[in-house]
């Protein structure tokens, strides 16, 4: 487990301490896939380079599986970081080296001599990533999604138990993030290592992540489960990053309905609910009609979700609105 308690951070600049992460404490689990999200200057990127202290608290304690991070001497901080992999937004690759040598880097670093261990490792790894074509390529020669599967793998190289992510995605276009997502999801779920991300966009956090903290000005405004987040955000930047992630509409916005007669209702369906046909089996039972306004299903990692506002008339509202809670589905009145 990650822990920090009561942790923060400033930096000295002229002269004077300029704080940029404000006292926090949080738990990160063994095994999950936690994302720090926020905007420029947050402090996302201070935040997950205390974990391997890349950067130094200012105050307070960091606690990786119960060993006190701030207080290790060199070789010590140097054993417990080669258990943290980290993967950056511009991939960090040496240019002079191939790819394979690139991996092999981390091994030959912590002190492997034998060329047929590290070779072994290096192809496995080449595997684990897809990239078996191109070991003997330089990095000048790949696209940008194969450069980060080498930051990966070499990430990988030394078994460390937790991967941290700097905006691994964010120089990547929509569809190779998807890929480089697919692959972090995959290694979560194989490896059980821990994976703290930390990025801009919601959608990322969507695709990957179990939990997320939403960070803002150096403060943690809201963290939790990212279904309960996304579904439910409380803190105003969080509604503005959710609305970034979904269509205006299905956000929670009044605004293009207030023409509208009847109730306004936003309707979230998370896991099983999403398919079952609840909606019409209430309305003919209770009589109301109802007029879709806007919709989607997705999926918030593996649980599948979907969204639909609707106005709602008749006089059996009230009971409807009973019966689909009854169904597990939650209800958000817009226009109450
Ligand atoms: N080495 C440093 N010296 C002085 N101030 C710093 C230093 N590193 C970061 N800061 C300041 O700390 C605050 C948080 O920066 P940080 O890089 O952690 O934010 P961020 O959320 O990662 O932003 P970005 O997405 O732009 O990288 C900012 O105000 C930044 O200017």
């Amino acid at each position: 487990m990650i822990r920090f308690v009561d942790v923060h951070k400033s930096y000295r600049v002229d002269g004077k301490d300029i704080p940029a992460l404000q006292p926090f404490s949080l738990d990160i689990a063994d095994g999950e896939v936690f994302g720090i999200i926020g905007h420029s200057g947050a402090g996302k990127s201070t935040l997950i380079r205390l974990i391997n202290l890349l950067e130094r608290p200012s105050g307070g304690s960091i606690l990786i599986d119960g060993t006190e991070m701030t207080a290790l001497g060199d070789a010590a901080l140097r054993a417990q970081r080669r258990r943290i992999g980290m993967i950056f937004q511009h991939f960090n690759l040496l240019s002079s080296q191939t790819v394979a040598d690139n991996i092999a880097f981390p091994l030959r670093l912590a002190g492997e001599t034998d060329a047929g261990k590290i070779k072994a490792r290096v192809d496995e790894l080449l595997r684990r990533v897809g990239l078996e074509a191109h070991a003997s390529k330089y990095p000048a020669q790949l696209s940008g999604g194969q450069k980060q599967r080498v930051g990966i793998a070499r990430a990988l190289a030394n078994r460390p138990s937790i991967l941290l992510c700097d905006e691994a995605t964010s120089a990547l276009d929509p569809q190779t993030t998807a890929s480089v997502l697919e692959l972090l999801a995959e290694i979560n779920r194989e490896l059980k290592l821990t994976i703290v991300l930390i990025t801009h966009e919601m959608d990322v956090v969507r695709r990957v992540c179990d939990r997320v903290a939403v960070l803002d000005a150096g403060r943690i405004v809201e963290h939790g489960a990212v279904a309960d987040v996304f579904l439910h955000p409380r803190h105003p930047t969080t509604r503005r990053f959710v609305n970034e992630a979904l269509p205006e509409e299905a956000a929670g916005e009044l605004a293009p309905y207030t023409h509208v007669p009847g109730r306004i209702l936003r309707l979230s369906f998370r896991g099983e609910a999403t398919w079952t046909p609840a909606l019409g089996r209430v309305a003919r039972d209770t009589g109301v009609d109802f007029n879709i306004l806007a919709g989607r299903i997705d999926r918030i990692k593996d649980l599948p979700y979907g969204q639909l506002t609707l106005a709602m008339q008749g006089s059996g509202v009230d009971q409807a609105l009973v019966a689909l809670r009854a169904a597990g589905i939650e209800i958000e009145e817009l226009n109450r």
